[in-house]
């Protein structure tokens, strides 16, 4: 039977596999993934039909799934249209996209962080990078949510249950909130700088993440980054900041590798090395 199986044969199953991934990419999320579940599900029943020699049900079943493929192009025209417009686009459009989701997010964070700023509300954003935080946000709120300048301002809005401690921003999500980092052991710090600033340099100790602080006594914008401390920054330089880590983090989330390795991950958590979520 082996003998059979040609250098050919792993060539079209590769790209055949390949296919199949790149199609379901573009339709997760979108009204026809819920179709391919259904499709999923005849699919196993007609061969489970046609292994327990049920004939009446597998034609019935064999019949239903011939309709429903011709029905597919008439039903999700809008969706096709779609998936056939971005395969052609390729990956110029995909960089443009990129640049203009990262600058999105990049205005959304700076417009909530000066305009705290400019309020005097002390926040501590953390932007997780390769090292994973989970054992920082595993005690917090978990919140998995888009990033928004209204939502990062309300998480930091005084008496709002969940303004104590720090948010933890990743892969374009506002990960968790009220966290609790460790503070750093640096004993150099100006002793002007509380425990918010501490926390801020902690986390960056321990990690490869980057922290930006809005003090409530003094109304500046500072920056953490690996143990140091930047103080004082301009609103420009809070954007470009924040625009070279949502660039990053949309380059790493492009390549076919990157998004195999985060799926696993997904499936299996302990899969992505020790550091990883
Ligand atoms: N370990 C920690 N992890 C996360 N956030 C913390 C931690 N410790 C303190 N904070 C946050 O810092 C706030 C207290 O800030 P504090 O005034 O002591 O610091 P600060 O560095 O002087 O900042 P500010 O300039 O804003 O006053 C707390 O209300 C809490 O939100």
């Amino acid at each position: 039977m082996l003998g059979l199986f040609r250098w050919q044969d792993l060539l079209d199953i590769v790209i055949i596999s390949f296919v199949v991934y790149r199609l379901l990419l573009l339709l997760v999320d979108t009204r026809a993934m819920q179709l391919v579940k259904g499709i999923f599900v005849l699919g196993l029943l007609a061969a489970a039909a046609r292994v327990f020699e049920l004939q009446a049900l597998s034609w019935l079943l064999g019949k239903s799934l011939t309709a429903l493929f011709i029905a597919i192009p008439i039903v999700f025209q809008p969706e096709l249209r779609r998936v056939l417009e971005e395969l052609g686009r390729g990956q110029i459009w995909q960089r443009r996209q990129a640049q203009e989701r990262a600058e999105q997010l990049a205005d959304e964070v700076t417009r909530a962080l000066v305009y705290l700023q400019g309020q005097k509300i002390g926040a501590l954003l953390v932007l997780e990078r390769t090292t994973g935080l989970k054992d920082v946000w595993r005690t917090a709120v978990r919140l998995d949510a888009e990033i928004s300048q209204e939502l990062v301002v309300s998480l930091f809005w005084p008496n709002n249950p969940l303004h104590d401690g720090a948010v933890i921003v990743n892969k374009e999500r506002i990960l968790a909130a009220a966290c609790y980092l460790p503070l750093t052991e640096n004993s150099n710090l100006s002793r002007w700088l509380g425990t918010r600033h501490r926390a801020a340099l902690g986390v960056t100790e321990v990690s490869d993440a980057m922290s930006l602080i809005v003090s409530e006594e003094r109304g500046e914008i500072s920056l953490g980054i690996k143990g140091h401390l930047s103080r004082g920054l301009k609103e420009k330089q809070v954007r470009r900041l924040l625009l070279h880590y949502f660039l990053a983090r949309e380059e790493q989330k492009g390549g076919l590798l990157e998004q195999l390795r985060r799926e696993l991950r997904e499936l299996w958590p302990g899969s992505g090395g020790k550091n990883e979520i």
